[in-house]
């Protein structure tokens, strides 16, 4: 049987009400005048799910982020992430049609393929999302190789996803791979909405916040 232990800290406990002072702290001290109006509650529940309030420095999110991504969920679009971790982060009761959430980084296939292609076992899962590609949402959290791979594909003709979170972490091709998903437009005439945050800040937990209030927006 469990027993509330007795009580030595003064901390607050009421689900709602954290939320309520966390959104209310994001808003006092975070910049939100560069965010499009739309994405706002994206911004705001990046910054909540990671702590940093001065996220927005280095966010960028396009200007049809928001209408591409929720038209693909509505119409019943998949969302492929490049880990498990960010398939788990994602709230299914906020998912307006049901939408399957895939991460095939476990598929048999994987490690044959990283080692054909002499690439990273997160970059060989996602050439397996072709079939599924066209007008998905992607969301690639923890992996520069995989975002990186997205890209090239993209470069060669593959299928194009409505909408990609692009926010891998790290020291080694996070910024890198970025700045090229940044800059796909300008270098390669493909004009797919994105958000990402520029230099080494993203994460798996981030890649499920911006996912989960691009689904449906609560506070
Ligand atoms: C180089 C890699 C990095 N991983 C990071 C951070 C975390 N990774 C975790 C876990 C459990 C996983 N990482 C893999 C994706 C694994 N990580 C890599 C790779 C070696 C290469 C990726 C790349 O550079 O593009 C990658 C293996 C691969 O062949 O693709 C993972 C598949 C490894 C495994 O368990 O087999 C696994 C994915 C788990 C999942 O599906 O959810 C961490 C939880 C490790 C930890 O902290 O214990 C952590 C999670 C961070 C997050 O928010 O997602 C880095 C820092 C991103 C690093 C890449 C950059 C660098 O500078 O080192």
């Amino acid at each position: 049987m469990s027993t509330r232990p007795s009580r030595h800290y003064d901390y607050i406990d009421d689900g709602p009400a954290i939320y309520v002072d966390s959104f209310a702290t994001i808003r006092s001290e975070s910049d939100l005048s560069r965010i499009p109006a739309d994405a706002e509650k994206i911004a705001v529940r990046m910054i909540h799910g990671t702590g940093q309030t001065d996220l927005t420095r280095d966010l960028e999110i396009h200007p049809r982020l928001v209408g591409a991504a929720r038209g693909a969920l509505e119409n019943g679009a998949p969302i492929l992430t490049d880990a498990h971790m960010v398939a788990s982060g994602v709230t299914r009761a906020r998912l307006p049609r049901d939408n399957e959430v895939v991460c095939l980084l476990r598929d048999a296939s994987v490690p044959g393929l990283a080692r054909e292609f002499g690439t990273t076992r997160s970059a060989a899962a996602v050439s397996l999302w072709e079939p599924r590609l066209e007008g998905a949402v992607v969301a690639i959290g923890n992996a520069p190789t995989a975002l990186f791979h997205l890209l090239e594909m993209l470069i060669d003709g593959a299928p194009r996803p409505a909408a990609i979170v692009g926010v891998p972490v790290g020291f080694i091709g996070a910024a890198e791979s970025k700045q090229a998903l940044s800059d796909l437009a300008a270098d390669h005439g493909i004009d797919i909405p994105y958000v990402t945050v520029h230099g080494r800040r993203g994460g798996s937990a981030m890649a499920a916040s911006a996912l989960n209030a691009l689904a449906q927006e609560r506070e």
